[in-house]
């Protein structure tokens, strides 16, 4: 392992890059796990120029090529995929038992995305007078896709795939906390055939990641990360209608509980909602709303002491833990920073989140009484398990306040009463609305976006399809010929 090492893939070549020296490190131990150096602008130019050389070739050749390549990925990822998960965990400090469920749902995403492919934007013939009425799709161009650190595999793949079954060819570039996991997936793509230039690896930071945003002869990008970088491309795109841009972004999101008998089960939901993944998954609930009485009293005690007894842990410990360390030491003292806001804005700590490791990422879950405070706190997506408590009196405030965000990822409602979910999903704005189960986990095989801060109206998921290719009408017949009835005023 060097900073000599070639860490980007242009032109189906792994090559050295020629910025700077960057690595990767374990989070839970402090071990440098990956070294490498970022990509130059030029790099960046190359893998922009490779994919647009190669586009024509990929987007014309049969879809069942394209397939058989892309179906070739999904059994070299099942192949590898104690190896892939075994990765994802280093780098990101996740225990092994999730980044297990992570590679598993990248080989899912394959099936579902040619399953998407066919349902949204495949081929439909009408019949028509004299004539044939088609709709077809075709791809973009050059894409250029953007992933985070929390589902470094997941998450790209989930816009890389239905990107290469549609036809587009692809600059990626991965986040900077996550280089090897990026590094080890495109290995498994050039074993499963891809043409070269098809898919290029571009890895680096900001930098690197405004390089390839800016080039001209991208056609689209798409973007899964925070609400400020999704927010800044969004500015760098305007005036340029042409091109596509899907943004998956964060949250600030509302679970609500109401009427409920069954306190652990109640208990279990709001944990996986808001602490699995230590916290860092978008669609983790930030905000929890629970009752200002006797049986709210009874679910927070039990919370308190389910949350007090969550098992953190290596992510190879042989007893699993339920949480692993956070991406970073730096990302573990934001949150306690974050934490330290609060409590000076009047909050009151009910559960500390605490930092527990100097120079890990390390940190336990946190629950914080912010009742008294709602209107002077920040709308602001605190990326960790750190979760904001609401006691109220008034269901229809309750549901105002979950509202009173600029975010629209994910909520939840846990009760039992469907009259008070019929009212809950009449009235709360989120692109996941959930019923009596956790607003985390959601699944390939529907839609995920949000809507105000958290996207751009270009749900992901099943719906990537849609962004992957655009839709073409067309009226054809064999023969040109003069019809029935002409119009008004022309003369044969
Ligand atoms: N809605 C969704 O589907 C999901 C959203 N997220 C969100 O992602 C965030 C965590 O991921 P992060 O990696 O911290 O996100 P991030 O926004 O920091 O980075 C995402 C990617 O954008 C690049 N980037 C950063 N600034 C840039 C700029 N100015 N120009 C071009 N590229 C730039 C990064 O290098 C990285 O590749 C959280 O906010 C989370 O809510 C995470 C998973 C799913
Ligand atoms: O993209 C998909 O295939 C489905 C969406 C998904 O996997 N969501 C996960 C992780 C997203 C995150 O929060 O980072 C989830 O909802 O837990």
């Amino acid at each position: 392992m060097s900073h000599t090492d070639p860490v980007q893939f242009i032109n189906g070549q792994w090559q050295a890059g020629l910025g700077h020296a960057v690595s990767s490190s374990n989070p839970a131990r402090n071990e440098v796990i990956w070294q490498g150096k970022t990509a130059s602008t030029d790099q960046v130019n190359d893998a922009v120029l490779s994919a647009r050389q190669a586009f024509e070739s990929w987007a014309n050749i049969s879809l069942e090529a394209r397939v058989a390549v892309v179906t070739k990925f999904a059994e070299l990822l099942a192949e590898n995929k104690d190896a892939l998960a075994t990765t994802i965990a280093l780098e990101t400090g996740k225990p092994k038992w999730e980044t297990t469920g992570e590679a598993g749902a990248m080989v899912a995403k394959v099936a579902i995305s040619l399953k998407a492919y066919n349902e949204r934007t495949g081929t439909v013939e009408n019949p028509m007078p004299g004539a044939k009425a088609f709709i077809r799709h075709k791809p973009h161009g050059v894409v250029a896709i953007f992933g985070p650190y929390n589902f470094p595999g997941h998450l790209p793949n989930g816009h890389i795939v239905p990107a290469l079954i549609a036809g587009n060819t692809i600059v990626f570039k991965p986040s900077e906390l996550t280089p090897r996991v990026a590094q080890e997936m495109l290995k498994l793509w050039e074993q499963a055939g891809l043409p070269k230039g098809v898919i290029n690896l571009v890895q680096g930071e900001v930098e690197t990641g405004k390089a390839l945003a800016s080039h001209k002869l991208i056609d689209g990008l798409f973007f899964t990360g925070s609400s400020n970088t999704g927010h800044i491309l969004h500015e760098q795109f305007a005036g340029q209608p042409g091109k596509i841009l899907a943004l998956e972004m964060g949250g600030n999101n509302p679970l609500v509980v109401k009427d409920v008998s069954d306190i652990d089960a109640v208990v279990h939901d709001i944990v996986q909602s808001a602490f699995v993944t230590t916290g860092q998954r978008c669609t983790c609930a930030r905000r929890l709303f629970i009752e200002a009485n006797e049986q709210g009293d009874a679910i927070l005690a039990r919370l308190i002491e389910v949350t007090k007894n969550l098992t953190i842990g290596y992510y190879d410990d042989e007893e699993q833990p339920f949480m692993g360390s956070m991406i970073s030491e730096k990302a573990a003292l934001s949150l306690v920073d974050a934490q330290a806001k609060l409590l000076a804005f009047g909050a009151t700590s009910v559960v500390e989140l605490k930092h527990l490791e100097v120079g890990t990422g390390f940190v336990s879950p946190g629950i914080i009484d912010v009742s008294d405070i709602i209107a002077d706190i920040p709308d602001e997506e605190y990326f960790g398990p750190l979760v904001k408590l609401y006691r109220y009196n008034d269901f229809d405030k309750a549901i105002d306040e979950a509202n009173n965000t600029g975010f629209g990822l994910s909520a939840g409602l846990l009760s039992d009463s469907e009259d008070s979910y019929n009212h809950f999903f009449t009235r709360i704005r989120a692109g996941i609305v959930n019923w009596n189960k956790p607003i985390t986990g959601a699944s390939s095989a529907a839609p995920f976006g949000g809507i105000g801060a958290s996207g751009n109206h270009r749900a992901s998921a099943f719906y990537a399809a849609d962004y992957c290719a655009y839709p073409i009408a067309s009226v054809e017949a064999e023969k040109v010929s003069l019809p029935a009835t002409l119009t008004p005023g022309i003369k044969f």
